[in-house]
């Protein structure tokens, strides 16, 4: 499930991390890439041990984790590998899946925060067996995505793209059983919220709960 997830973040904290990008140090992103990523990825990204990195990391992070969307889609049990990537006027990261295993952690779905509009150019395309979606989002907007697909980002012809990107690794590991949940979660609360606690909604609540017991990793 591919989901656009808005309003990440608060004023304060694009204001806080772009403001630190500004100052901060890029370096060529082919260090983080996989070998063969390696071969069309070009951007830079901020120095992962710059002494502010993880700072800058843990706001990215409790923003995704307090998104209700973002939490019920990808029901993160960890969130990791996260970089503030730049993309210059020419740069771009051609297709390519994303490494399974980051350290120890498996990446389920991968996410893109934007931090900037001030570009042309630059979207991020997902292909699919039937076809490509492209997308380019708000600032403070993120779209979460499964991290086996392949996908690039489109040359950038005017601007800088300035964006953060991580993975999270899933309490539920199977996508499929991901969406069912969601779905499930979704109707219950929906119900809830039209007819209060009814017999129906104690049914499903009790589905929900018994499968996510069944299926949590
Ligand atoms: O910048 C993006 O939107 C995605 C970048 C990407 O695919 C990656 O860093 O693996
Ligand atoms: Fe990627």
């Amino acid at each position: 499930m591919i989901v656009e997830v808005e309003n990440v973040l608060a004023s304060e904290e694009l204001e806080y991390l772009t403001s630190a990008l500004s100052k901060a140090q890029f370096v060529d992103g082919k260090i983080t890439a996989g070998w063969h990523a390696k071969q069309v990825k070009q951007n830079l990204q901020m120095q992962r041990n710059a002494p502010e990195a993880a700072d800058l990391r843990q706001v990215v992070e409790s923003a995704l984790r307090r998104h209700p969307l973002f939490s019920a889609v990808v029901r993160p049990k960890k969130i990791h590998s996260i970089l503030f990537s730049c993309y210059e006027v020419g740069m771009s990261y051609g297709s390519h899946v994303d490494n399974a295993l980051m350290g120890q952690w498996r990446s389920d779905v991968s996410f893109t925060l934007f931090l900037g509009t001030a570009y042309q150019g630059g979207e991020l395309v997902i292909e699919h067996a039937d076809g490509e979606r492209r997308y380019r989002l708000g600032v403070g907007d993120a779209i979460a995505y499964p991290s086996s697909t392949l996908h690039r980002v489109e040359p950038v012809t005017d601007g800088t793209r300035l964006v953060a990107v991580g993975w999270a690794q899933s309490l539920i590991r199977d996508p499929q059983k991901r969406e069912l949940l969601f779905d499930l979660d979704t109707a219950r609360r929906s119900l809830f919220a039209r007819e209060g606690k009814t017999v129906e909604f104690d049914l499903i609540s009790k589905s929900h709960a018994n499968l996510l017991r069944q299926w949590v990793d």
